[in-house]
């Protein structure tokens, strides 16, 4: 193992991130009211470019007029390519109030990038004089990001997230598909007349868990387009938490309580990894670095997984 520890990333619940047009104010009581842990308005594709400016004004009265509670309020600024971002940034951050704790950056291509976009967020907090620092979250969409996803997740200390876009990630590698996220109807193995479905998103999502786990940042599953598919999204958000994710966008309200469900730790999950502690703890006092455990080996790694389910349950409750 490297002499380097692993870094942790941030310690709130980020199991579910609520979407919402900028365009379309009448929603945003009812996201701050939502059980979502993170708001995020949005600037960016669910924005018409005729509504643009408007957007940018209702999210700005809204960051201060809403009680957003205790959520973590992000706001989805236009890609580096549109001559949208850098107005996003400047407006919201010099004519909206310290409520907001997030941009998210869609469509990274590279390090340079959260440069760029850090370096604007600096000079207006530090113009205005702001106290709190905007964090940053962003969006693996393209083959550009996916293919520097290391250098991104590493590119500044105000990264605190890192989101797989199935929708654009499609659309950037030219896959043959228009569903955004979970089972693809072509992606199949062919065995004795059987067809076996296999995940087309899972090379990436692994890779984007790898590069947050080195540098301390969340890995999160973004959208399930179909939102009246409750256990595809079910299936969708299983496969994530199991590979390491630690939550999910929604974008509709009834796919709010499935994310909670699935990337809150079940009490049996808890209890299981508590029982694991305690059995580990039991062989330390006998001197053995291995036990069994309901018939299986656990051992000092054992504990690290353990710990991964237990702390995650701790930090949700609070
Ligand atoms: C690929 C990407 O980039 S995804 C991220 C960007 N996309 C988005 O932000 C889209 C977010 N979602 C939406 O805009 C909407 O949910 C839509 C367009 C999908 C569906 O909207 P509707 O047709 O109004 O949905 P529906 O009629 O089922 O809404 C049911 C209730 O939920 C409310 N609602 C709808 N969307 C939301 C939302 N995102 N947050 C909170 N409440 C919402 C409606 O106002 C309605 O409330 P009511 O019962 O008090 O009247
Ligand atoms: O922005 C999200 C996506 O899936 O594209
Ligand atoms: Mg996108």
């Amino acid at each position: 193992m490297s002499f380097r520890i692993q870094p942790q990333p941030p310690a709130r619940p980020n199991r579910c991130q609520l979407f919402g047009p900028g365009s379309r104010p009448a929603i945003f009581e009812k996201m701050a009211k939502s059980d979502a842990d993170v708001i995020n308005l949005d600037l960016e594709d669910s924005v018409s470019p005729d509504d643009k400016d408007a957007a940018r004004r209702n999210i700005i009265q809204a960051i201060g007029d809403i009680d957003w509670g205790d959520k973590h309020l992000s706001v989805r600024i236009n890609g580096l390519d549109t001559p949208y971002w850098y107005r996003d940034i400047v407006d919201v951050l010099e004519q909206a109030g310290d409520r907001i704790d997030q941009f998210m950056i869609p469509k990274v291509g590279n390090a340079a990038d959260i440069y760029a976009v850090d370096a604007l967020v600096s000079g207006v907090e530090a113009a205005k004089g702001r106290r709190k620092p905007v964090a940053l979250e962003v969006i693996i969409e393209t083959a550009a990001g996916i293919a520097h996803v290391e250098e991104i997740a590493a590119a500044s200390p105000r990264l605190q997230a890192m989101s797989l876009g199935a929708a654009d990630f499609a659309a950037s590698m030219g896959m043959a598909t228009t569903g955004i996220g979970g089972t693809q109807e072509n992606y199949y193995m062919y065995r004795e007349g059987q067809k076996y479905w296999s995940d087309p998103w899972h090379w990436a999502q692994t890779a984007i868990v790898a590069a947050c786990r080195t540098h301390g940042v969340l890995p999160v599953d973004g959208p399930f387009g179909d939102f009246s598919d409750d256990e595809g999204f079910r299936a969708q958000a299983l496969r994530s938490a199991t590979l390491g994710m630690v939550g999910k966008w929604a974008i509709h309200p009834k796919q709010v309580a499935l994310c909670n469900e699935v990337f809150t730790p079940s009490d049996a999950a808890v209890a299981e990894a508590r029982e694991i502690l305690e059995a580990m703890e039991e062989a330390k006092r006998t001197g053995q670095g291995a036990a069994v455990y309901k018939g299986r080996l656990v051992d000092l790694a054992s504990i690290r997984q353990a710990e991964v389910i237990v702390k995650q349950s701790e930090m949700i409750a609070g």
